[in-house]
């Protein structure tokens, strides 16, 4: 009896989360500008172009690997999937914060959120990701896709490589990857597609909370 108090005492309204999980049952989908400070977004971006640099990354792919070409035609982005066995330092301040989010979701929503998965992504200049839905190609188990944009404060508007957001009532939403900013939307749900990048690379880390 007394430990059940203590439980209940312990948890603390977060008003940033509060809004995600309003976001998300007005519209299946959220946008958070400041998930990520200044700092923390350096942190992780240098530790992206370093592994980048390596040769870390590889190619995405779309299930299976039958034909290069269409793959090619339909994404074009880069990926190295992060362990968070293994995280470093910088890692480890990502899944932190993804961890809280993750705990909140799962006790105040009953989300059932049991594993995740991340990768970092670089789309070089002329890569895309056409329209699609996040469970299409891998994973019934997706619930929830969770998208941090690693970009420098310069980023352009012109640089393109928006995430457009294709909602229920048949209208878009555009969204400028501008670093910082995480978005979060029903992984089941809503279709997607990031446009051509015009200039530059559009760096950052895409990942999914899954069920069961
Ligand atoms: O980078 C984005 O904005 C979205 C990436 C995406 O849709 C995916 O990797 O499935
Ligand atoms: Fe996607």
């Amino acid at each position: 009896m007394k430990e059940e108090l203590f439980e209940q005492l312990d948890f603390t309204v977060n008003q940033q989360y509060e809004q995600i999980i309003d976001d998300l049952l007005e519209k299946q989908y959220s946008i958070v500008d400041d998930f990520f400070d200044p700092l923390e977004i350096l942190k992780l971006r240098s530790s992206l172009l370093h592994k980048y640099e390596e040769d870390k990354f590889k190619k995405s792919a779309i299930g299976n690997r039958t034909n290069e070409l269409i793959e090619k035609a339909i994404r074009g982005d880069f990926i190295l999937w992060m362990n968070e066995a293994e995280a470093g330092e910088t890692e480890k301040i990502f899944f932190h914060k993804i961890n809280n989010l993750i705990e909140y979701l799962n006790r105040t929503c009953f989300m059932g959120i049991l594993h995740k998965e991340f990768h970092y992504a670089v789309y070089p200049k002329g890569t895309f990701y056409k329209r699609h839905l996040d469970t299409f190609q891998n994973d019934s188990r997706r619930k929830l896709s969770i998208v941090s944009y690693l970009n420098d404060e310069n980023w352009l508007k012109t640089n393109g490589g928006e995430l457009v957001i294709y909602k229920e009532d048949g209208s878009e939403e555009v969204i400028y990857p501008l670093p910082g900013r995480v978005v979060i939307f029903e992984s089941q749900i809503l279709e997607h597609e990031v446009k051509e990048v015009k200039n530059s690379e559009r760096l950052s880390i895409t990942g999914w909370l899954k069920t069961r």
